[in-house]
């Protein structure tokens, strides 16, 4: 039976129980409405301070304690009223509305057919930051469709949840990137580009993104790694740990692919692989992607692109699905 993933975009966040709390985001510094009104208190107590400690400054500067005690009363109370409320992603967003980033990304093709190209660096630290925190407000289950018909869930073909990720200046330079990378070609024949996540035991069994009969078939995949980490982080933990544990399992596995490939492909395949599966088993490494085309010259649909999201063992996977459609794509 052959299996793909629709999703349509959703208008506005759902906020779902489920989909729990942000997990190992971009350091975002507290805004001004976070911090509260009690925090205005020390900040005006202060403002009347200033001609006094400039006084002391200048009188006593030449003493380093009380240097360092202006310097750190400054610090402290002074600052946070000049300092501006914009938060890294905020700032990200305005950089990238101004002009896309020139990014080049290494490209290494693993196989001419089907075409498998692997991307190191395909999305750099910020813009993953950047994305999973876009992404927490709209995720839902993730949907399945058997041919042409569409199923809300179901966890025995596929468990995880995605969120699709509204139009933003930062989603609009990665979709550019996207398309530049095939030639030319149009933005508009991409989907929306969708976020997946997997927690302990979630999988997608193996299946095509393309169904034959698709009246505007997906010609090409991009797989994204966004996480591979502890897993969602328990509200008293500190961050250090979770951030440096490793996710297992979750590699995406072409079950068919037969041909080989140099031992030196072993810091991106997985092959010490025990899964059964066969064929070859990508590593889930942070901001690296798989790239391949689904179809062949003549539009008929690739066998040799088969795959699965092998289940995740332990902590979380966290995937960029990018599809491109062969023609302007109208969401369904
Ligand atoms: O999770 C993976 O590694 C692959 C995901 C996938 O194939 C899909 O979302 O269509
Ligand atoms: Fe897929």
């Amino acid at each position: 039976m052959i299996f793909h993933t629709f999703v349509t975009k959703t208008s506005s966040p759902s906020k779902l129980p489920e989909c729990g709390q942000p997990f190992a985001m971009a350091s975002n510094p507290v805004s001004q409405k976070e911090r509260g009104p009690s925090s205005k208190i020390p900040s005006l107590f202060s403002l009347l301070l200033l001609p006094l400690l400039s006084v002391c400054y200048v009188q006593w500067g030449r003493f380093s304690p009380v240097q360092d005690a202006i310097k750190s009363f400054y610090t402290a109370h002074l600052q946070p009223l000049t300092a501006s409320p914009r938060s890294a992603t905020q700032t990200l967003a305005a950089q990238y509305a101004a002009a896309c980033p020139d990014h080049r990304p290494k490209t290494h093709i693993f196989s001419t057919d089907p075409l498998i190209i692997y991307v190191q660096d395909y999305l750099s630290r910020n813009e993953i930051d950047y994305l999973l925190d876009l992404a927490v407000p709209y995720y839902q289950k993730s949907p399945v469709s058997k041919g042409f018909n569409l199923e809300a869930y179901d966890a025995e073909i596929r468990s995880s949840m995605s969120a699709v990720l509204p139009a933003d200046p930062v989603v609009q330079c990665i979709e550019q990137r996207s398309v530049d990378f095939q030639g030319f070609m149009p933005r508009s024949r991409l989907e929306d580009i969708q976020v997946v996540k997997y927690a302990v035991a979630d999988h997608f069994r193996p299946h095509f993104d393309w169904f034959s009969g698709m009246a505007n078939p997906r010609v090409s995949t991009f797989f994204v790694y966004l996480a591979c980490d502890g897993g969602e982080r328990p509200a008293h933990d500190d961050g250090n740990d979770s951030e440096m544990r490793q996710c297992e399992g979750g590699a995406t596995q072409f079950p068919h692919y037969e041909g080989f490939f140099a031992r030196s492909w072993c810091k991106f395949i997985d092959c010490e692989d025990d899964s059964g599966a066969g064929g070859v088993a990508f590593k889930p490494i942070v901001g690296n992607a798989l790239f391949w085309a689904n179809l062949y010259p003549n539009g008929t649909g690739h066998p040799g692109v088969w795959h699965a999201g092998m289940p995740v063992k332990k902590g979380r996977k966290v995937g960029l699905n990018i599809f491109t459609r062969r023609d302007t794509w109208v969401p369904e």
